[in-house]
């Protein structure tokens, strides 16, 4: 302790020090800013000492200890500040925090905020007695509850007396399944589920689902992108029904996509299921050589006739991941406006595309809906990339069961395996995917195989129902459809009841009058557009087994599917307007009379499938042809040379079927007539009537036929008007080179 000096008889201390309670102060605003009296004292009290004599007896005493005489014992008041951090209020304050916080708390409009932060259990503090009465009589009075005139519910039970509930429990006990009980108790035998990796959870995520219901909220018309090779994998009955539910003045259509990697026949058939539900178009996305284009685009203009009242209509691309939302959107636009890859999660964010000035676009990211799928079901959906996943042989044998031996044979050159793993080391070691030591490669043949199969480079598809009668059973409601009207109770219902009930049943009533109008109108807007399938190129070479449509009932092809009936010489897609519609008309009523033939004339029905087929075949094999020289011409071959042997043999295929089809003319009438008109239609299609010496002189010619490399035409080089004029033959320019130099 400082010591105080001595200042004769003042007791005031004029030093300026710091440890001077007294001091005078400094000026305001000096920046100086001083301790004030109280810290003073308790920093002078901390630094006191206490002074003893050479034998240790205390001379001076610290201040606080020199109050009470040496030797008094005291006592400390017992505070409750000491146990915890607490506050004390008064009765009449903790009475009024109660009144006026329980008037709060009790409104419905007022809100109490940050209520951690209140003493809330105040409230809450009357402490009841454990053996306080349950004071019933205050709720319910004696007479309601117990009285002659009690109005008490009883309780609701299923059963009349002790019989029927002997029944019941027995029937329930034969019921019982403890797969099924979720209440059930099992021993824990230590052996759990791993979690699954995070990759395959891809596409589930809340965000992604946000983006979702963002687009569906924001689009007038919605559709739904389908992987053709597995369209009931890829779709998501739960959307439909939220659609049906809580958006059913949206409409909702399918797009059956990547058609050019399945049979023909097989996206008819799926394009007719599907049908029966929503409408559903096929769909190629290609920005060359795509297919269903012009039948979107009609259709949609239509849609866009529907909502006259609105600036302009959105259109949302909902689906699964991969399936081809964003290419779809660039066929539509011919061009690149949507990033595309083969990976799933290409798309990220929702965005806008304008398609024309009242129709707008919108691509959303894939969604992947709720469902039992194993892990390998999700690679192979094509929802995980394949360079993510970290065992991807296990995933092979499932590969190996879904695709058909036959063209696994085929893609990598392998005759036999004996397992799945015996098929990759065969693949490892035939495609020198090798380790350290010789060792195949497993795991990098793997990723090739799932990378093929995602890109859709092994030939698989679903079947449709009706071949397998997988699918079979699951029909759901159509768009539209009259829900079956609820059963109205009669008897107890009173006079003011009923009257709601007929409100609602008459509400309910106009609702799907109103939805019977919409699908009326949908199936109009339908009926106007049409698909030719065989102008499909489809991809992948399919044995005959899968490429021969199993026969099916005509009535499956109704609806919109029929106008899917072939009708030969048309364009690539036909168009029609509202003008158009009695041609179009008339033109589907011709072919589905060659689809649907009367009972009773069996023979003929034979002969005209006969014919049917082998024109089919036919059409089937020379679409291979200009596929074959498209994908060449796409490839920039300098010449095409098509294999003699396999030229040869689809002639002489023709001329036999041409030969067995010639006895039976009249069967075919409409055919044959389809046919002339075809001829004149399209010359450029091998002609039918030449002779054979014509023929190999045309496939001569077709043989030494360039294709493609036009270099000054096609590349940005300079002196390209220069060099058009120039020579067209190669040699005179070779011989004015020599010139030159
Ligand atoms: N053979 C074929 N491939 C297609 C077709 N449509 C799309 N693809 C391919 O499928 C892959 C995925 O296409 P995307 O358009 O990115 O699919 P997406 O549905 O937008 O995918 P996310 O962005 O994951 O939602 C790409 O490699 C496309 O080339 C089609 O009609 N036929």
């Amino acid at each position: 302790m400082v010591k105080p000096r001595f200042k004769g008889k003042s007791t005031i201390n004029t030093s300026a020090a710091s440890s001077n309670p007294d001091r005078p102060k400094t000026p305001a605003g000096s920046g100086n800013s001083m301790r004030d009296r109280a810290t003073v004292r308790r920093l002078n009290m901390y630094r006191q000492k206490q002074r003893c004599n050479n034998r240790g007896q205390v001379i001076k005493r610290l201040s606080y200890q020199s109050t009470v005489a040496d030797g008094t014992q005291a006592r400390v008041e017992p505070n409750i500040k000491w146990f915890a951090n607490t506050r004390v209020i008064k009765q009449s304050s903790l009475q009024k925090f109660q009144d006026e916080m329980g008037a709060v708390k009790k409104d419905p409009y007022r809100v109490v905020m940050k209520q951690s932060r209140l003493p809330m259990s105040l409230l809450h503090d009357r402490v009841k007695a454990h053996n306080s009465k349950v004071h019933i009589l205050d709720t319910e009075g004696f007479e309601t509850t117990f009285g002659p005139k009690a109005q008490r519910k009883r309780p609701n039970l299923m059963v009349g007396d002790m019989k029927d509930l002997a029944e019941q429990a027995e029937v329930s006990a034969q019921t019982y399944s403890a797969e099924k009980d979720r209440d059930l108790v099992t021993e824990d035998d230590g052996v759990r589920e791993e979690a699954r990796e995070e990759i395959f959870k891809k596409g589930q995520s809340k965000r992604i689902w946000g983006e979702l219901y963002k687009v569906i909220d924001s689009s007038d018309v919605i559709i739904q992108v389908l992987d053709a090779r597995d369209p009931m994998g890829t779709r998501s009955q739960s959307i439909e029904t939220y659609m049906r539910k809580e958006k059913p003045w949206k409409h909702l259509i399918f797009v059956l996509n990547k058609c050019d990697l399945i049979p023909t026949w097989v996206t008819k058939r799926w394009v007719a299921v599907l049908s029966a539900e929503y409408p559903t178009l096929a769909f190629h996305a290609s920005l060359t050589n795509s297919f269903g284009k012009g039948s979107l685009i009609q259709l949609l203009r239509q849609f866009g006739k529907l909502h006259t009242d609105k600036k302009q209509i959105s259109v949302g691309f909902i689906g699964y991941p991969n399936v081809g939302k964003s290419s779809v959107i660039n066929t539509l636009r011919s061009k690149k406006v949507c990033n595309v890859a083969p990976l799933a999660g290409e798309t990220k964010v929702w965005q806008y595309i304008t398609l024309m000035r009242r129709i707008f676009l919108i691509d959303c990211p894939g969604v992947v809906y709720p469902s039992e799928d194993s892990e390998s079901d999700i690679v192979l959906k094509g929802v995980v990339q394949v360079e993510k996943i970290r065992n991807p042989e296990e995933h092979i044998p499932a590969v190996l069961e879904r695709a058909k031996p036959e063209y696994i044979q085929k893609t990598y050159r392998i005759p036999t395996w004996s397992s799945p793993e015996d098929f990759l080391e065969k693949l490892a070691m035939r495609m020198g995917k090798l380790l350290k030591g010789g060792e195949p490669d497993l795991p990098c043949v793997s990723k090739m195989v799932l990378n093929d199969w995602q890109r859709g480079r092994i030939p698989f598809f679903v079947k449709p129902p009706g071949c397998e009668g997988e699918h079979e059973g699951k029909v759901v409601p159509v768009e539209g459809a009259p829900e079956a009207t609820e059963r109205v109770e009669e008897g107890g219902a009173t006079a003011e009841q009923s009257e709601e009930v007929v409100a609602a049943v008459s509400a309910k009533q106009e609702a799907q009058q109103q939805q019977k109008h919409k699908h009326e109108q949908v199936q109009k807007i339908l009926s106007n557009v049409r698909q030719n399938f065989g102008k499909i190129n489809v991809a992948p070479e399919f044995n005959d087994e899968d490429l021969a449509p199993v026969q099916t009932d005509d009535v499956v092809f109704s609806d919109l599917s029929g106008s899917d009936v072939e009708k030969d010489g048309e364009d690539e897609e036909e168009l029609n307007g509202d003008e158009e519609k009695g041609d179009g008309e008339t033109a589907a009523g011709d072919a589905e009379g060659a689809a649907t033939t009367p009972a009773g004339q069996p023979a003929k029905v034979e002969e005209k499938k006969s014919s049917l087929e082998t024109i089919r075949e036919l059409d089937g094999k020379i679409a291979k042809y200009k596929q074959f020289l498209d994908r060449a011409r796409l490839k920039r071959f300098s010449a095409i040379r098509i294999p003699k042997a396999l030229s040869d043999k689809v002639l002489t295929d023709m001329k036999v079927k041409q030969a067995v089809n010639k006895p039976q003319p009249k069967a075919v009438t409409q055919v044959g007539k389809k046919r002339k008109i075809e001829e004149a239609e399209e010359p450029t299609r091998p002609n039918r009537s030449l002779t054979s010496k014509q023929r190999r002189a045309a496939d001569r010619a077709q043989k030494v036929k360039k294709v493609g490399t036009r270099y000054y035409e096609t590349h940005n080089v300079k002196n390209k008007n220069k060099n058009r004029k120039m020579p067209t033959a190669p040699s005179e320019g070779k011989k004015a080179k020599r010139l030159k130099r």
